[in-house]
């Protein structure tokens, strides 16, 4: 479904992943772990093209996406939620669900049905500004803003970072929600190791910009994470 294979990202002239390849098939979920500063951000943002430059095949649905430009990705549907959100706090909660409706393709301006069901608060409170919102609620946001795409793949980065602990549960469900019940191939930036096993079948282990482990959750032990998570 979504794959990268040898795949060189830069900043700059600084190549800072390095050699990546993965695949994750259609309707499952990748984890991505590693340290801070790893490469976990910049993986997702090569695979939106957002990076300067990157070598090697991004693929999706067995096409080669690396030279499309990134409004190209989203039509094409893959989705991105990320690392701090980037909720417009000016705009209300209609205005900025239906930013993510521009990569529709059916062009519609609406906000789904789905987003609706899985955030009722949401719906309830649709001229609300976006920065009267918790934390918790602006993840909902930034989660509702990616799915007005109408995705097939959706990019987490860090979702539950900086939330409160009660609310983090909740969203940790609403995403296995959403793969499980509705089918979203995910691929989740994420430290938590416990809620990678609980929602993932696959994991990515980056150390300093290149793969250090991957395959399936089952095989992610304790010794894996000690040695490429912990300080
Ligand atoms: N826009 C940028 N320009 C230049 N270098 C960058 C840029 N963004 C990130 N980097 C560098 O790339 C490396 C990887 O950063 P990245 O944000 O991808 O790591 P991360 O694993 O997501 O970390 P964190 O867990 O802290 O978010 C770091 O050395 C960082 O300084």
């Amino acid at each position: 479904m979504l794959d990268m294979t040898g795949v060189t990202s830069f900043y700059g002239s600084s190549p800072v992943l390095q050699n990546v390849s993965f695949s994750v098939p259609r309707g499952a979920v990748l984890s991505v772990l590693g340290r801070n500063g790893v490469g976990k951000t910049t993986l997702m943002r090569t695979i939106m093209g957002l990076t300067d430059r990157a070598t090697g095949t991004i693929g999706l649905g067995g096409r080669d996406i690396r030279a499309e430009p990134t409004h190209r990705r989203a039509e094409l549907g893959i989705a991105y939620v990320p690392q701090g959100r980037g909720i417009i706090g000016r705009f209300s909660i209609r205005e900025n669900i239906l930013m993510g409706s521009f990569a529709r393709p059916d062009g519609k301006r609406v906000i789904p049905p789905l987003v609706f069901e899985l955030f009722p608060y949401l719906g309830d409170n649709l001229n609300r500004r976006g920065g009267d919102l918790s934390g918790g609620q602006q993840q909902q946001l930034a989660i509702a803003r990616a799915l007005a795409a109408d995705p097939s793949v959706l990019l987490l980065d860090e979702p539950t970072e900086g939330i409160q602990p009660n609310i983090v549960e909740q969203i940790e469900n609403i995403i296995v929600a959403l793969n499980r019940e509705h089918g979203l191939t995910i691929v989740l930036v994420e430290q938590n190791v416990r809620f990678a096993r609980r929602a993932s079948q696959h994991f990515l282990m980056l150390d300093k910009g290149r793969v250090a482990a991957q395959g399936d959750t089952a095989l992610l032990t304790d010794e894996l994470v000690h040695r490429h998570m912990m300080v």
